[in-house]
C-alpha cells in the first residue's frame, strides 16, 4: 500500500500529531469462502473526511459496518473513539453507536410519519426527559442546518430525493455524532443535487465538528468533500492520500476506475 500522509506543521515547524477518531489495522472479514477484507489499515483524523473509493462489492459497507457495530470482524483492530467495538458489551456498544451517525443509502426514512416525526423519533428514543420545547428547539435546529425547515409538516413522499437524503442526514444529526458514516450519499440524485450533497457533508464537517467516513463511486463527490481519498482494492487499500496523489498515477487498477466513473 502507498500511503501519502502528510504531517501537520505549525507556522514555527512544529509538527503536531493528529488526533485519530477511527483506527484499523489489519482487519480481516469473510463471509464463508468470501475474504472481502484482507488485511485493511486506515486511519481517520479527529474533523477529516475520508473518501472510501472502491468498485462494487469490494467491502466498503461491511468496513463500516464494522466500523459502526453492526458487524464484527474476524480478525484485526478495529478502533472507534478509542473503543473495541467488537469487544463492547450491548450496553457499552449502544453508547458508542449513539456518537455515530449512519447515513444509509436508502436514507431510512419512515414513510407514515412526518418530517417532524421522523426527527422527533429517534430523539425522545435516546434522550431521557426532553421538554416538548426542547424537542420542537432541536428538530428546528437541524431541520435549518440542512436548509429544509419548510418541509417540518410533510411526509417522504411529498419530499423529493434530495430532500428524503438530506432529512436522512438531519435525522442522523439530531443525536450530536461525533463521527458521520454517509453510505453512497450521491446516488440516484441528478447531478445538481449531488453537487447540493457535497456541499451539505461538508458545511455538517464545520457546523457540527464531525469526523467522516463517506462510501462513493462518484468521484465529483469524492474530490469535492475528501480531505483524504483512500482507494479500496482487493480487500485492502492500495493507495491513500488526497484526490490528486491518489489519481496521480499509471497503476492500470486506479487508471481504469477514474476513467470509467470520473463525469466532470
Ligand atoms: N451479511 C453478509 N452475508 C454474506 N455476504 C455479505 C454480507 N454482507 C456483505 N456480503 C458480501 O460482501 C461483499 C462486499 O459487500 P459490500 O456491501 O461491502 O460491497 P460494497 O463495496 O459496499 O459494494 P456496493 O458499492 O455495490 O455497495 C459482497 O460480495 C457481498 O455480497
Amino acid at each position: 500500500m502507498e500511503t501519502l500522509n502528510r504531517a501537520e506543521e505549525t507556522l514555527s515547524g512544529e509538527t503536531l500529531s493528529a488526533e485519530p477518531v477511527i483506527e484499523i489495522q489489519d482487519l480481516h472479514k469473510s463471509f464463508g469462502d468470501l475474504h472481502v477484507l484482507r488485511g485493511v489499515d486506515l486511519k481517520v483524523d479527529k474533523g477529516e473526511n475520508v473518501v472510501v473509493l472502491g468498485r462494487s462489492g469490494t467491502g466498503k459497507s461491511v468496513l463500516i459496518k464494522i466500523i459502526a457495530g453492526l458487524l464484527r470482524q474476524d480478525r484485526g483492530k478495529c478502533h472507534v473513539l478509542g473503543q473495541e467495538a467488537s469487544s463492547l458489551n450491548d450496553k457499552q456498544l449502544r453508547d458508542l453507536r449513539m456518537k455515530i451517525g449512519f447515513s444509509f443509502q436508502n436514507s431510512a426514512l419512515y414513510d407514515s410519519m412526518t418530517v417532524r416525526e421522523n426527527l422527533e423519533f429517534p430523539l425522545v428514543r435516546n434522550i431521557a426527559n426532553l421538554s416538548r420545547s426542547e424537542v420542537n428547539e432541536q428538530i428546528e435546529y437541524v431541520l435549518d442546518a440542512v436548509g429544509l425547515l419548510q418541509t417540518i409538516n410533510q411526509v417522504p413522499s411529498e419530499l423529493s430525493g434530495g430532500q428524503r437524503k438530506r432529512i436522512g442526514i438531519a435525522r442522523t444529526l439530531i443525536l450530536k455524532p461525533e463521527i458521520m458514516l454517509y453510505d453512497e450519499p450521491t446516488a440516484g440524485l441528478d447531478p445538481i443535487t449531488c453537487l447540493e450533497i457535497n456541499e451539505l457533508i461538508n458545511e455538517v464537517k464545520e457546523k457540527y465538528h464531525t469526523s467522516s467516513i463517506i462510501i462513493t463511486h462518484d468521484l465529483t463527490c469524492a474530490r469535492a468533500t475528501g480531505d483524504r481519498i483512500a482507494m479500496l482494492l482487493d480487500g485492502q487499500f492500495l493507495r491513500q492520500g488526497t484526490f490528486e496523489e491518489v489519481f496521480e498515477t499509471q497503476e492500470p487498477q486506479v487508471k481504469s476506475f477514474y476513467d470509467y466513473n470520473f463525469i466532470q
